[in-house]
């Protein structure tokens, strides 16, 4: 006989941040672990979920804290709550990004369909920038990587070479046309980059699409924002002061 007793809705499937925030920052120099050191008075990290947060696609966030600092960062995390509609998690990380990422990746529940992987260091990240890169995804795209057109003419050296330290020899010039810089916040399918992670996640790769791309999988590129760039060396911790104290003084927050 047909059951014809009608069925409960499925509950909607929801969006997730997992933000990157374990590593140490050496390249900014000595300190506590870089998602913490503060920007505008604020701990870094505290800027990057408040712009996650502040999207209107993302309803959880999963914070992927240094291992030594996971109390603190919940600690602080409490301090300064999201919207009510945002959960907060918050996961020890591992020995490098992707590692992090893939933590923060085994903490997502079922009802999670598509993932922004966000670094801390990018904190000032617009949220109009994350909800383009949502949108890409939940219009069918499987990965989707904000970027902006290279500005410098970049060089190609030998493998093996080391970075910047003497006179290099110069295999080749890209056409620069052709090259774009990527950014963070990177949006996927979930089970697109849970199977990326879970085939290549060993493997040396400098961001997450780089994983998907070895699936075979089309990655597609928007338009990033530069404000979202990453807070690496100390002069870009200089640019992002100062960018924030220009939104504050414009925006008054
Ligand atoms: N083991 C690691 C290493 C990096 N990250 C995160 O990945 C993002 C991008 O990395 P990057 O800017 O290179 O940060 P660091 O690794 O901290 O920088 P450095 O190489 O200068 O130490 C950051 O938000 C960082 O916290 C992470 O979660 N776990
Ligand atoms: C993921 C990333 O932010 C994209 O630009 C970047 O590749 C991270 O690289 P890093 O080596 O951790 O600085």
């Amino acid at each position: 006989m047909t059951d014809t007793t009608p069925k409960s809705p499925s509950p909607p499937l929801r969006t997730a941040a997992v933000i990157p925030a374990a590593g140490a920052g050496v390249r900014l120099g000595p300190g506590a672990p870089k998602a913490l050191r503060p920007l505008g008075g604020t701990p870094m990290l505290v800027h990057a979920v408040r712009a996650m947060a502040r999207a209107r696609a993302v309803s959880l966030v999963v914070v992927v804290a240094p291992p030594a600092e996971v109390a603190a960062v919940r600690s602080l995390l409490d301090e300064h709550p999201p919207p009510p509609a945002v959960d907060q998690v918050v996961v020890p990380g591992g020995a490098t990004r992707q590692e992090s990422v893939g933590l923060g990746l085994a903490a997502l529940p079922e009802d999670i369909a598509v993932v922004l992987v966000h670094d801390a260091a990018r904190p000032l990240v617009p949220a109009d920038t994350v909800d383009t890169v949502a949108a890409a995804v939940r219009a069918g795209a499987r990965a989707v990587v904000p970027a902006l057109p290279v500005t410098d003419t970049v060089k190609q050296v030998a493998p093996g070479a080391p970075a910047g330290d003497g006179p290099e020899p110069v295999v080749a010039t890209p056409d620069r046309a052709l090259l774009r810089a990527v950014q963070t916040p990177q949006g996927f399918d979930r089970g697109t980059l849970d199977e990326a992670h879970a085939r290549f996640g060993a493997d040396t790769a400098t961001d997450d699409a780089g994983l998907v791309e070895r699936l075979g999988v089309p990655v597609v590129l928007v338009r990033g924002h530069e404000e979202a760039f990453k807070v690496t060396r100390p002069l870009d911790l200089v640019l992002a002061e100062a960018v924030l104290a220009r939104r504050r003084m414009n925006d008054g927050f």
